[in-house]
């Protein structure tokens, strides 16, 4: 018995899944009973070249071709952004057929339309690409962690931002330098809009976190900053202060109410995300019953991405052959609030221009002395013009005594700019170090000592 396919769009995921499913037909056949047919592949330039050879696939550019088309059950859709991905969805599943989908921006934008007609038409969905790629998350937070209250999720889920983020670190250059090198390579897109400026990982948080907290998340409720304000001064003082910069999508929830935000935010070198360079992405997970989990690799690339949309595919096949459907959106699920303007207390790194006379620094220190904000390092080293350039590392603060140190700073004459405010994550509660499992082994057992 063979399962026909309908792929739409064979660019670079598209190709990656005709390649990785023709190479795992047969294994596919001995697990599921059934023999995965790509049938009809919908592009819109049937001469392009195609990063793979095709053999018994017919391509076409007509839509109605693959989505009219009784015999083909499955739809996999790698079409990528909102129309006509978004019709063409909805087509599939009110034809009664499944869909697997690599598209973050439709799951996050149109999820709660795609999921109704899902089970409208008791069709299924799956999109395990659509966030960090080739990495198991979409299906481990559905299913192996669902007994857990999940409180915590941080990771780094834009593999743009973060290879960017990592050759600044490395080469010392300038933001616009780099991502010009990383457009000619091919790592960023020609419109890094998106990625640049945290929408992609905002998108991708929206989806983790409404899987993740049982509830459905709206993209508008994601605080967004991206890395554009990033400098090469910035990189070095995070260096001097013993860190890198990353971009972190972070969600948590705290006494049923969510936060939700993708911020550039100073990572200690000694924190497991710290390491996570070039464009690999990675989430750190914390679960009630589970503790502190994390998942790494590649987010994104033709094969990675296929790895990830084939698994889904037979997923779908073994529910055809077991006869079940499931449809697993969160629309059902209730609505949590979402404190959008509340980060949690924390540290803070702030870059600011200071004329650089005597008595400025004491009315500095008043300023934070006044709302309340107590330093914890302070750095000036690198001299603009005249001007003396300050970095103030506070010890934890709430966002109002934040916001009212730089109210205050403001206000003051003395200094003409505040260059970039950036949150520091702390290192605690991330597990435990080498030395404290080491000391604690001692304790128990003095004969090691
Ligand atoms: N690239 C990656 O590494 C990752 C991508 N994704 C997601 O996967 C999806 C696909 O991305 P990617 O493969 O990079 O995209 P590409 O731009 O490489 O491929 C898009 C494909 O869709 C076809 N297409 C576009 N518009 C139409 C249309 N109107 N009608 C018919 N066909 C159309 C194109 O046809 P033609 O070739 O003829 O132009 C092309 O084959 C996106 O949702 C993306 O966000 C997710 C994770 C990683
Ligand atoms: N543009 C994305 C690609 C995958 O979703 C990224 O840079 O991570
Ligand atoms: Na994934």
């Amino acid at each position: 018995m063979k399962v026909t396919i309908g792929l739409l769009g064979c660019g670079t995921v598209g190709a990656g899944v005709v390649e990785l499913t023709r190479r795992r037909a047969g294994r596919i056949a001995d697990m599921t009973g059934v023999r995965p047919v790509i049938k009809h592949i919908l592009v819109r330039d049937e001469q392009k070249p195609r990063g793979v050879v095709l053999e018994g696939e017919r391509l076409t550019t007509r839509p109605e071709d693959v989505l009219d088309d009784p015999e083909v059950r499955v739809v996999i859709e790698t079409i990528g952004g909102i129309e006509p991905a978004r019709t063409f969805i909805l087509r599939a599943l009110r034809a009664g057929k499944h869909v697997v989908t690599a598209n973050k921006d439709l799951i996050a934008l149109h999820g709660e339309e795609i999921f109704d007609a899902a089970e409208a038409a008791q069709a299924e969905v799956f999109f395990e690409a659509a966030v960090g790629g080739a990495i198991p998350l979409i299906r481990p937070l559905k299913g192996c962690l669902t007994s857990n209250e999940i409180t915590d999720l941080k990771g780094i889920i834009n593999g743009t931002t973060n290879y960017i983020l990592s050759k600044m670190t490395e080469t010392g250059a300038g933001f616009d330098e780099v991502l010009r090198e990383a457009q000619e390579l091919g790592y960023a897109e020609s419109d890094p809009t998106s990625d640049v400026d945290g929408l992609d990982a905002a998108r991708k948080l929206t989806i983790l976190a409404s899987i993740a907290f049982h509830t459905r998340v709206r993209l508008d409720e994601v605080r967004v900053h991206g890395i554009r304000s990033i400098t090469a001064a910035d990189v070095a003082y995070a260096n001097d202060l013993g860190c890198v910069i990353k971009l972190l999508a972070v969600g948590r929830e705290r006494d049923g109410a969510l936060q939700l935000e993708v911020r550039p935010t100073l990572v200690p070198k000694a924190h497991p995300l710290a390491s996570v360079s070039d464009a690999f992405n990675a989430l750190f997970v914390r679960g009630d019953a589970a503790g502190d989990l994390m998942f790494f690799g590649r987010g994104a690339g033709s094969m990675p991405t296929a790895s990830a949309v084939v698994g889904d595919l037979i997923e779908v096949m073994q529910h055809l052959r077991m006869g079940i459907t499931e449809t697993r959106g969160s629309n059902r699920l209730p609505k949590k609030q979402v404190h959008a303007n509340q980060g949690p207390a924390g540290r803070y790194y702030i870059r600011l221009t200071a004329l650089d006379r005597p008595g400025v620094f004491a009315k500095i220190a008043g300023v934070f002395g006044q709302a309340g904000v107590s330093m914890e390092s302070v750095l000036q080293k690198r001299v603009k013009g005249e001007d003396a350039q300050i970095v103030i590392v506070t010890h934890a603060v709430s966002q109002g005594e934040l916001a009212a140190a730089i109210q205050g700073l403001k206000d003051l004459g003395s200094v003409p700019s505040i260059d970039n405010v950036l949150p520091v994550e702390e290192l605690e509660g991330e597990g435990p170090v080498l030395e404290d499992v080491m000391d604690d082994v001692v304790r128990t057992h003095p004969e090691l000592s």
